[in-house]
């Protein structure tokens, strides 16, 4: 039996910088790995083929994805029992399904001996989604293209965070819409690393305001953290938000039935398999 933990990101920062011809965005931005994580356990099976239990239903789950891709193009010879514990909200930005694919991959590649390189699993992963690579890296990391260029940083922070967790999700491709309407210009990434010199926070998110604007309730939640946060920023494409308060209970009674708070850290993770 094997398990790993597939930890979630925040974006510290996060620019759009470029357009791809097939319509895909080029980004700037700084991912931190924090403590909050979905687990996989994993049991070899006769039958080749995936079979996923889980707490959460997921439609087209991308493990299968993965599983049908490395079934197809490696050797491996028998099958898996997944158990897929979700603590990861789905469509909050935390970068959930993507960080699943890297976990599981990194699994695989270990439990039938592939001998893939990190550059490898990288490659291999693009074919699923563009965050799935910062994964491979965990700690924090500059991420540029679409996602694939990762530069783990020689640096880290160990900040205690709530996560402000609204009851609707956003999805990526709508935020990308959003922004296509409206191109922004940003610096959010030279923000971040000219404050961080100071030892101060400071993070921004090309989609914040894109989001807030189409959403009367996310922009509410936003004016309560601005309230009550030293710093707060929406994560990704949304709709989750990360801060830093000492006044956790006043958002809770302020939040009432939009949303909900989880206790988290910004801090250092990477994939791990075990074996037991
Ligand atoms: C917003 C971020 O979470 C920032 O970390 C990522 O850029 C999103 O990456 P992701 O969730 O892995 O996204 P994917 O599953 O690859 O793509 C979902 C949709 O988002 C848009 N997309 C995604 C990544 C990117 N660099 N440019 C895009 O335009 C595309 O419309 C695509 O159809
Ligand atoms: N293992 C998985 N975990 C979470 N979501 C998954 C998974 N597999 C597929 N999905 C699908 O991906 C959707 C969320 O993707 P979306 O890009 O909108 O959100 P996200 O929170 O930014 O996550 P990610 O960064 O992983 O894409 C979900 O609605 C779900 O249907």
């Amino acid at each position: 039996m094997f398990e790993i933990n597939a930890f979630a990101k925040v974006n510290l920062s996060l620019d759009i910088i470029g357009k791809y011809p097939d319509g895909y965005h080029e980004i700037r931005s700084v991912f931190h790995s924090i403590e909050l994580f979905d687990l996989l356990r994993l049991e070899l099976v006769k039958e080749k083929r995936l079979v996923i239990d889980s707490n959460a239903e997921i439609k087209d789950n991308i493990i299968h994805k993965v599983w049908d891709y490395m079934s197809l193009n490696f050797d491996i010879k028998s099958g898996l029992y997944l158990y897929l514990g979700k603590n990861i909200p789905l469509k909050g930005g935390l970068g959930g399904g993507s960080s699943d694919a890297a976990a599981f991959l990194y699994a695989i590649n270990l439990i039938f001996s592939l001998g893939l390189s990190r550059e490898e699993l990288v490659a291999i992963s693009m074919n699923f989604g563009s965050d799935i690579a910062y994964f491979f890296y965990g700690g924090m990391c500059l991420v540029e293209g679409r996602g694939e260029r990762v530069f783990k940083l020689d640096d880290y922070l160990n900040e205690e965070i709530i996560l402000v967790i609204p009851n609707k999700g956003i999805s990526t491709s709508f935020a990308y819409d959003l922004f296509d309407k409206n191109p922004q210009v940003s610096n959010y990434t030279k923000q971040f690393f000219d404050a961080k010199k100071k030892d101060i926070i400071r993070p921004g998110n090309v989609f914040e305001d894109l989001v807030l604007s189409s959403d009367v309730e996310l922009k509410k939640i936003k004016e309560i953290l601005n309230e009550e946060c030293e710093w707060n920023l929406m994560s990704g494409s949304g709709s989750v938000f990360f801060a830093k308060t000492n006044k956790p209970k006043q958002i809770e009674k302020k939040l009432s039935e939009m949303g909900r708070i989880v206790n988290s850290r910004i801090k250092p993770f990477e994939l791990r398999l075990i074996e037991f």
